[in-house]
């Protein structure tokens, strides 16, 4: 056997071994303008891929294929289709699954229902640093929907050493963390809005900015129910805080008084009323100066209650098409906890191009 395992053998040898080549076949076809007749093209009568089988053999004498090129099974290996099947098993976490049968060594995953798309990319890297396999995703920590196209997998050769496959599931590690990907539905309905500014207040200026966070927040099917215009008065914001968190509402979200003006008191306030800072600024522009916060269950709340997310929105969000709420808010709805950490993953790609048009969420944007 040659090194790459690929050998000519007899047609009639080469059964239940894996066919490296095309094999077309052309029939007798119509006619041209004289009656003459013409070949027809019948496309690839067996496929690259294809496994031999005891029925192909008269068909490829017949086509004039005395000799064919296979990959010879041999103990251990595995077909393309096969191993696929290993890998999209690594990716079919909840809201994932298998677009169908995989063709030529390829299976595709779509999402089974709405939800942020979440990929654990250090276990991505550490499968697609395996030669021989690949894993191809959209961006993760955006939002799907259901049917939508989420990845790819497939593996190189048309036979694999089964060993490959079986580092690529070590370096998933599926048992102890479950699979690389997962859409997390969204589990929020409900948000307060409290609009600071004197100058909303007063009724001196429209308010411009609750109807930009109410439109956002319906793409993810989440209702403003609470709505306040405290003015930037530090105790007027915290108690609106207060009575938000008393109406029930799954996150409260604060407009304006971001920055570092005197009557800036949006992060001060957030603070005062309790709430666990996660960031105060995010590696985003627009956004830089976002404030992301929980209020966590206390001991006295029923023990399925979830954090309540309370987030600073600073002027930009109100004015640019894309900002780091649109980064952040997918994730916040699904209820998936966000860390520091996670802010700071935004600095690559947190520039904002400006383009015209804007074609975000399909951009290089986050
Ligand atoms: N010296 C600095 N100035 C600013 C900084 C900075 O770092 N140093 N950061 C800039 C950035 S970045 C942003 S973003 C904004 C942050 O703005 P704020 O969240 O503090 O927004 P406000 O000052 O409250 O308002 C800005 C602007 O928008 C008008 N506004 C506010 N709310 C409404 C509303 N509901 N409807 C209509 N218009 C509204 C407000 O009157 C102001 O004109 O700060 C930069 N500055
Ligand atoms: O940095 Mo401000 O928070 O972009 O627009």
């Amino acid at each position: 056997m040659s090194e790459s395992g690929m050998r000519l053998v007899a047609t009639r040898d080469a059964v239940g071994h894996v066919l490296c080549h095309d094999m077309t076949q052309i029939l007798p076809g119509g006619t041209d303008a004289d009656g003459n007749e013409l070949p027809r093209y019948k496309g690839a009568r067996f496929r690259k891929g294809h496994v031999v089988t005891a029925e192909d053999v008269p068909v490829l004498l017949s086509m004039g294929k005395a000799h064919l090129y296979v990959w010879q099974k041999r103990p251990g290996w595995l077909h393309e289709d096969e191993a696929a099947r290993r890998m999209a098993a690594l990716c079919l976490g909840e809201g994932c699954v298998a677009a169908g049968e995989p063709r030529e060594g390829k299976i595709a995953i779509n999402a089974a229902h709405d939800g942020v798309f979440l990929v654990d990319s250090e276990r991505l890297t550490a499968v697609n640093s395996v030669d021989q396999v690949m894993v191809a995703t959209r961006r993760g920590n955006f939002g799907v929907r259901a049917g939508d196209a989420l990845a790819g997998t497939r593996v190189i050769p048309l036979v694999i050493d089964g060993a490959v496959v079986a580092q690529a599931e070590a370096a998933a590690d599926v048992a102890a963390h479950g699979p690389l990907m997962r859409v997390a539905p969204y589990v929020m309905h409900t948000a307060a809005v409290i609009t600071t500014g004197s100058e909303v207040k007063s009724g001196l200026i429209e308010d411009r900015f609750t109807p930009v966070v109410e439109r956002k927040l319906a793409r993810f099917g989440v209702r403003v129910t609470w709505h306040a215009t405290p003015g930037d008065n530090m105790e007027d914001v915290v108690a609106a805080i207060g009575e938000a968190r008393a109406a029930g509402v799954d996150m409260v979200l604060c407009t304006g008084g971001m920055s570092v003006d005197p009557d800036d008191n949006t992060p001060g306030a957030i603070r005062r009323a309790g709430a666990r800072v996660v960031t105060y600024g995010a590696p985003v522009l627009p956004g830089a100066m976002l404030l992301v916060g929980y209020f966590d269950p206390d001991a006295a709340d029923e023990k399925d209650a979830r954090p309540v997310p309370v987030v600073g929105l600073p002027g930009c969000v109100m004015y640019s098409k894309a900002t780091v709420f649109d980064l952040a808010l997918p994730r916040l709805v699904a209820g998936v906890p966000l860390e520091k950490r996670d802010f700071v993953a935004m600095g690559e790609g947190g520039l904002c191009l400006g383009c015209d048009p804007c074609t975000f969420p399909h951009c290089p944007f986050a």
